[in-house]
């Protein structure tokens, strides 16, 4: 119950927040709305009274009445449409951005790699246009329940028996509800048909897929796929239906028929002289409101029902922002989704990143599973990087390289165990200032669909119009003769989306993504994960000799230290300290020549590759 309470607290919030005149005037405009019917049955039964008797008083009123709600009704219907829509896209637009603002203020990136979190983020996404029209639904609700009152009161006055009619009215209601939960969980059972469906579609259409999905014959395999997932989404979907479909027959029935019955009693009444004409008149005319106004609020019920569950997940979104921030320095506990625990507090809060690196970098013990299993990918590894060396991760595919350099950006902290940077624990230092000091580059980096200039300049935005960094960056990425011959050079939109943007080669984007890396100056740690792998040969050898001498500089001058993940021993081999991994263990440490010596896991590798290029 407090869990829904804060729910319909966040709801009024953000409507109040995001549109406050829109929605004051909407309720105003919607209550009197909801008076019209009723008070224009009401003038219509002092006009039949007038005339059946009663004076001349009774229809003037009657007439007064009646013209006020032609007047209300024509204003309503100027100003109500408008106040609904832009209402409605100022919430919407509101509730976005707030949704991108807290997905993206969360320092970590567990929301994207853990597929249950993910999951509820795409179905708040999904929801985005249900929060938009918050506002629309919760007014109507209040203007039908308006008209209920008004019109069951007005009933009552006449007879007594017609407020058993309210019962069955909500009766009526509770059936739409409940039609409208049978669908709702439906459609949320079939969700993860619909982003498969949707994913597949887009697979589909996808230029980058298309090339592979005609070479291997996909297309009808996948189309096959799609109607299957679709007919099963649908199928289910109808099955809620037909239910409710059954459950709200029923229930209207039963409110008709007993409607029918007290009508029938009055008309009885009548002609014993206990009621009105005008009373009569009253209750036919009133028959269709009630009906109309129980079936009204059944939906408004409902969707009512559906906006809480969006601003449910809404409310989940804000409590797991707020939980991950990572305030006081700590991740949180790999909590159970749902179960958002606070980040416990940390003695001493959270500490500076460092300018420099005097010892270095040292791992501890340090075991991680990723949250929501229980699988060690990396398992007790304890290393000791020294202050401004390179250091090269090799090993198989799933040995724990990349995830080490996860940890080293803090993007996790570890299970347990601890990453300490000149003695200090990584998870008490800011991860905005760690992140500020390190730089990297990625196999699988981003094509930002921007100017040459942002796509490099991303790298450290306050040097984003620093033509010399930007040049020194292009010249260690390998990249300068690239952009010097597109068409308008550092300014040209690159991509395939807009009419007068370049289309660049796997490498050449590669080329600008490690050029991006090289653009920030000095920084601590270099991450370099796989990041020449479509590179020619030629260019990466002439990279790699840039970026030793790079790292020699930022070793002088900062300590500054290079982590590179590489598959490629003859890259490998230029690092001052290799680490061999194997299933998340470390299992053999030193210099290319000290571990060539050994003769263990290292020279075996090396000698497999050099046998092939001899
Ligand atoms: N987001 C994730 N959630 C759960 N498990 C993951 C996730 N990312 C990676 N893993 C698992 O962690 C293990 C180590 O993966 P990692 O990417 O660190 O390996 P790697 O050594 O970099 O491999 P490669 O050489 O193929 O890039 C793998 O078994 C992988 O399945």
């Amino acid at each position: 119950m407090r869990e829904q309470v804060r729910t319909v607290g966040l709801w009024l919030m953000t409507g109040l927040r995001a549109a406050p005149f829109h929605s004051t005037a909407l309720v105003v405009m919607l209550c009197l709305q909801a008076a019209i019917a009723p008070v224009r049955t009401y003038g219509v039964k002092l006009i039949v009274d007038g005339v059946g008797g009663a004076g001349e008083g009774p229809i003037r009123l009657g007439v007064v009445v009646i013209l006020a709600t032609f007047a209300v009704a024509f204003a309503g219907t100027s100003v109500d449409g408008y106040l609904e829509s832009a209402g409605a896209d100022r919430v919407e637009r509101w509730v976005l951005s707030d949704i991108l603002r807290l997905t993206t203020h969360i320092p970590g990136i567990e929301q994207h790699e853990r597929p249950d979190v993910a999951d509820r983020l795409s179905q708040l996404r999904d929801s985005a246009r249900e929060l938009g029209w918050f506002a629309l639904v919760l007014f109507q609700l209040i203007s039908t329940c308006v008209t209920i009152v008004l019109v069951v009161a007005m009933l009552s006055g006449v007879h007594p028996i017609f407020a058993v009619l309210l019962v069955l009215a909500f009766g009526q209601v509770w059936a739409t509800s409940l039609d409208s939960k049978w669908m709702q969980d439906t459609m949320e059972r079939m969700q993860p048909y619909g982003r498969l469906v949707r994913s597949l579609s887009e697979l589909a259409r996808e230029p980058r897929a298309a090339t592979e999905l005609r070479v291997f014959g996909l297309g009808p395999t996948l189309l096959s796929r799609i109607r299957s997932l679709s007919g099963t989404m649908y199928a289910g979907e109808r099955r809620a239906m037909v239910r409710g479909l059954a459950v709200v027959t029923l229930a209207k029935t039963i409110f008709r028929l007993a409607y029918l019955g007290a009508v029938v009693y009055l008309i009885v009444l009548a002609g014993r002289g206990s009621a009105s004409p005008g009373d009569l008149a009253l209750v036919v005319l009133l028959a269709p409101q009630v009906d109309g106004a129980a079936s009204e609020a059944g939906d408004g019920v409902s969707r009512v029902g559906v906006a809480l569950r969006s601003f449910g997940r809404y409310r989940w979104l804000r409590d797991y922002a707020s939980s991950h921030s990572w305030k006081g320095g700590a991740t949180p506990a790999h909590d159970r989704l749902g179960d958002a625990t606070p980040a416990p507090e940390r003695v001493g809060g959270v500490g500076s990143a460092p300018v420099r690196l005097v010892s270095g970098i040292e791992l501890r013990d340090l075991s991680f599973a990723y949250p929501g299993t229980d699988v060690a990918v990396l398992d007790s590894v304890s290393l000791v990087i020294p202050a401004g060396t390179s250091v090269a991760l090799v090993g198989e595919n799933g040995a724990g390289k990349s995830t080490l350099v996860k940890l080293l950006s803090r993007m996790y902290d570890p299970t347990s165990g601890s990453i300490l940077v000149d003695g200090v624990p990584l998870s008490t230092i800011d991860p905005v200032a760690w992140r500020e000091r390190l730089s990297a580059g990625y196999q699988d980096f981003v094509k930002y669909e921007f100017s040459a200039r942002l796509v490099v300049g991303v790298g450290d935005l306050a040097r984003l119009d620093d033509e010399e960094a930007l040049r020194a960056a292009l010249v260690r990425g390998e990249a300068l003769e690239l952009v010097e011959e597109l068409p308008r050079g550092l300014d040209t939109q690159l991509g395939t989306r807009f009419s007068e943007s370049s289309e660049l080669s796997g490498g050449q984007w590669q080329r600008l993504a490690l050029a991006r890396a090289f653009l920030r100056e000095l920084p601590l740690v270099l991450l370099l994960d796989e990041p020449t792998a479509a590179l020619d040969p030629e260019a990466e050898h002439a990279l790699y000799e840039r970026f030793a001498e790079a790292s020699r500089v930022a070793a002088a001058e900062t300590g500054g230290i290079t982590v590179l993940v590489s598959h490629r021993f003859s890259t490998v081999r230029m690092a001052d300290l290799i680490v061999v991994m194997d299933q998340g263990r470390v299992v053999e440490v030193g210099s290319h020549q000290a571990l060539v010596g050994a003769r263990g896991r290292y020279a075996e590798l090396f000698e497999v590759q050099a046998r092939a290029y001899r």
